[in-house]
């Protein structure tokens, strides 16, 4: 070897292993930082101070759900009162044409339907030991009808906790099973409300064993109604064995008596009874005096509902009417009483510095802050950004980083929302909910101070499964038009909107049929838009089913510098049925990693074509492995066309497929119709998967095509005497029938006829 060489190859040598030795510095310094933080972070954490534990045990952050018109907002109405955050009561579509505070936008007040989430906050002055003790209550009042479950899925991500609301009556319904699911998604820890204890045929009992028995959590009444309906006079709080009335013009006097009813005496006795036998199933420490044949006092049985409903295995169950102003009282004491303060909820972030290794975040004004962009909304004064705060505290002029973006944004204004009116407040603390200016980001950004490497997992988005074609009547309103449906996209992750390749129509795609309504709704009233919509369609899927080899060559020449790009390789079925995937196997540079990164997107291009209609792709796996490159002509452009020429290529000898939307749907309706819902579930190749016989309603689960729902809700009306009701959620693609496809493909290839003659 040449002298020259040597020493060329000792000094390039040389150079890696300065290379390497400062990369293990690097990693080490990195290291030691990351520990130092950490160590940082445990002794705020052990030194915590007095005065932040009491804080922090003051807070609340609930959210109320439950099915269509259970009365949670006619309920929130009344925290809002009682509380004195309003000072006077309006009711869901009252006379008084003025409509609840919570659902402030016109088309809820008109409809009398919950249609946002909104936020508020309040003080709640509980008795403690004779003396007022003051909650801080953010509160979230969320929609019941399914096809705006979006904003239940990111208002309960970000609450620390809930109050189930059910109606007297009617007891658990199809929606109290989707909104259980998604409190089981999160964990979130509840109270169960049983209210409009005033109609006729209320019965607090059979909606308690329902809870029991249909959605499977222990429950047991912590309060039992002084009479009933027309003559419902307030409840008896069991574990103290003590009378609650309200007085008053709009009870908002609490009377506490210690007089118990004497025909209620018994009653009293045996759900206390129920109560503690309840517990005993879930909670060591009840269980122990429950064996040894000894009675709980009354602070450890409220000590075993806090823990007990805290770790999620049973929700205490209060009483009241809303619409009545009974029982909203002794609800609030029990949110403070056994739902958790933010400190007692585990919250974790992903830290980047450590290969994306979970930590918790604690919610400690003294931390670096880390917090939630968990929804967004158009406002007069510019875009408005909910922000959980999960740790640390953020005050106005204050910088931070988006962690997705890695921008800088400072933060103008910090406000606390009450429904659509705003309260301008300097700071907020860790553990609270607030709302910020002049952000620009995406819902489900984390911010954090800079100082932390942390991101936290966005909340679960179901995808839309129902589309319609629309585009303004008037061309002069185009502006508008895009101005909106930017807006509506940017608020609403399940709201999307793509303009079709074919057909040049811009589409949007939704949750349901009243999501996209309300869409087209809002943009007449607040955009002065009018649309022309198509009729509704499924959102198809398409996917394949074999693994199928490619070798595909892109080689123009045109004079000048020209195309070249050869890829070879692989598409099959992924393992489930999930996001595509991208794999690169190509060993010793055949294809250099810029052109590979080329290749990804130009299958993340084509996944969006589908061979058969051109819908989105899903379950696909395309995987190169080799190829070759031209010394000139070769570029980034012709490695995306490459792939999606073989992608083109290839899909339609995988074994290709039309998948459609198949809905998880329960139908509650009385006994007497189950002959008739069965008809019309056959007649819609329903599958049955469980069927819940009670002593009057039927409860019916089973997975059904979207295809086959159109129209169901009239024909179950129909065949229910509109005493039937259901809720469809999406659970899955599977396969459409074979004729459907032919079907789909058939009119789409027309479609691609009436075009190439155009
Ligand atoms: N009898 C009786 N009716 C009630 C009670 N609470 C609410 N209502 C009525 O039930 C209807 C629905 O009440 P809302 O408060 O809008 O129910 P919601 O759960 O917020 O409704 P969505 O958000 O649309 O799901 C209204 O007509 C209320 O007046 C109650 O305690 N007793």
């Amino acid at each position: 070897m040449a002298k020259e060489e040597i020493r060329f190859r000792r000094s390039s040598c040389h150079v890696s292993m300065i290379l390497v030795s400062l990369d293990i510095a690097n990693r080490r310094s990195l290291e030691k930082a990351v520990d130092a933080r950490e160590l940082a972070q445990e002794t705020i954490i052990e030194n915590l101070s007095p005065e932040e534990a009491y804080r922090l045990s003051r807070v609340r952050n609930i959210g109320i759900a439950a099915h269509i018109d259970s009365g949670k907002t006619t309920a929130t109405e009344r925290v809002l009162f009682y509380t004195g955050r309003i000072n006077s009561i309006h009711e869901v579509r009252g006379k008084d044409a003025v409509g609840a505070k919570m659902d402030s936008m016109e088309l809820e007040r008109e409809k009398g339907i919950t249609i946002q989430s909104a936020a508020t906050f309040c003080d709640w002055a509980k008795k403690e030991n004779g003396k007022d003790e003051k909650y801080h209550i953010n509160l979230i009042d969320t929609p019941g009808h399914i096809d705006f479950t979006i904003e239940v899925e990111r208002a309960l991500r970000v609450l620390d906790g809930a109050v189930m609301i059910l109606c007297a009556v009617s007891g658990v319904q199809s929606q109290t099973i989707t909104v259980h699911r998604q409190m089981k998604r999160y964990n979130i820890p509840r109270i169960s409300f049983i209210n409009k204890m005033d109609r006729m045929g209320a019965n607090p009992f059979k909606a308690i064993d329902q809870i029991n028995s249909k959605l499977k959590i222990h429950a047991a009444a912590i309060q039992i109604p002084i009479g009933a309906e027309e003559f419902f006079e307030g409840v008896i709080d069991l574990i103290h064995r003590k009378a609650i009335y309200n007085e008053g013009p709009r009870g908002e006097a609490i009377r506490v008596s210690d007089e118990i009813p004497a025909n209620l005496k018994d009653l009293v006795e045996e759900r206390r009874a129920k109560l503690i036998e309840t517990l005993a199933d879930v909670d060591e420490e009840i269980a122990e005096i429950f064996l040894d044949e000894r009675t709980p006092t009354p602070e450890q049985i409220k000590a075993a509902v806090r823990r007990a409903t805290i770790s999620l295995k049973f929700t205490p169950v209060c009483m009241g009417s809303a619409l009545a102003d009974k029982s909203i009282q002794p609800m609030l004491d029990a949110v403070c009483d056994y739902l958790p303060n933010p400190s007692e909820v585990e919250n974790l972030a992903l830290d980047r510095g450590r290969k994306e290794a979970e930590v918790k975040l604690v919610s400690y004004n003294s931390l670096p802050f880390v917090g939630l962009a968990f929804k967004l909304e158009e406002s007069n004064f510019g875009q408005l950004t909910y922000i959980r705060v999960y740790q640390g505290s953020l005050k106005k002029g204050q910088y931070l980083f988006n962690a997705k973006t890695e921008k800088k944004v400072r933060i103008p204004r910090i406000v606390r929302m009450h429904s659509n009116e705003m309260e301008e407040v300097s700071e907020i603390g860790a553990g609270e909910i607030c709302a910020v200016f002049g952000v620009d980001c995406s819902s489900g950004d984390t911010f954090t101070d800079g100082a932390l490497p942390y991101t936290m997992n966005s909340m679960f988005v179901p995808d839309p499964v129902i589309s319609l074609s629309i585009k303004p009547k008037n061309n002069r309103d185009a502006t508008n038009f895009s101005k909106a449906m930017n807006r509506f996209q940017r608020e609403d992750p399940t709201f999307r909107v793509h303009v079709d390749n074919e057909s040049q129509q811009t589409i949007i795609s939704g949750m349901g049929e009243l999501h996209l309504d309300i869409y087209v709704e809002r943009m007449r009233r607040e955009y002065r838009v009018e649309c022309e919509v198509g009729q509704p369609q499924v959102a198809y899927r398409e996917t394949v089913t074999e693994k199928v080899k490619f070798d595909h060559l892109l080689r123009k020449q045109t004079g000048g510098a020209g195309d070249y790009a050869r890829v070879m390789g692989w598409i099959e079925p992924t393992n489930e049925l999930g996001p595509n995937q991208f794999e690169t196997l190509v060993f010793g540079g055949a294809i250099p990693e810029k052109f590979l990164e080329a290749c990804r997107k130009g299958f993340d291009l084509s996944c969006t074509r589908g061979p058969l209609v051109g819908h989105n792709c899903i379950g696909v796996k395309m995987t190169i492995n080799d190829g070759a490159t031209h010394i000139t002509d070769s570029s980034d452009n012709a490695f995306k066309m490459a792939t999606e020429g073989a992608f083109r290529k290839t899909m339609p000898l995988a074994g290709p497929q039309i998948l459609e939307p198949l809905m998880k749907t329960t139908i509650t309706a009385p006994v007497e119709f189950q002959g008739n819902i069965v008809g019309l579930l056959n007649k819609r190749n329903a599958t049955i998967n469980e069927s819940e016989i009670g002593t009057e309603d039927i409860t019916i689960h089973c997975d059904t095509s979207l295809n086959g729902m159109f129209g169901f809700s009239t024909q179950l009306r129909a065949a229910t005497q509109g005493k039937g009701e259901f809720t469809m959620e999406f659970s899955h693609y599977a396969p459409a029938p074979p004729h459907i496809q032919k079907e789909l493909i058939a009119a789409h290839q027309k479609a691609l006829a009436a075009k190439a003659k155009k």
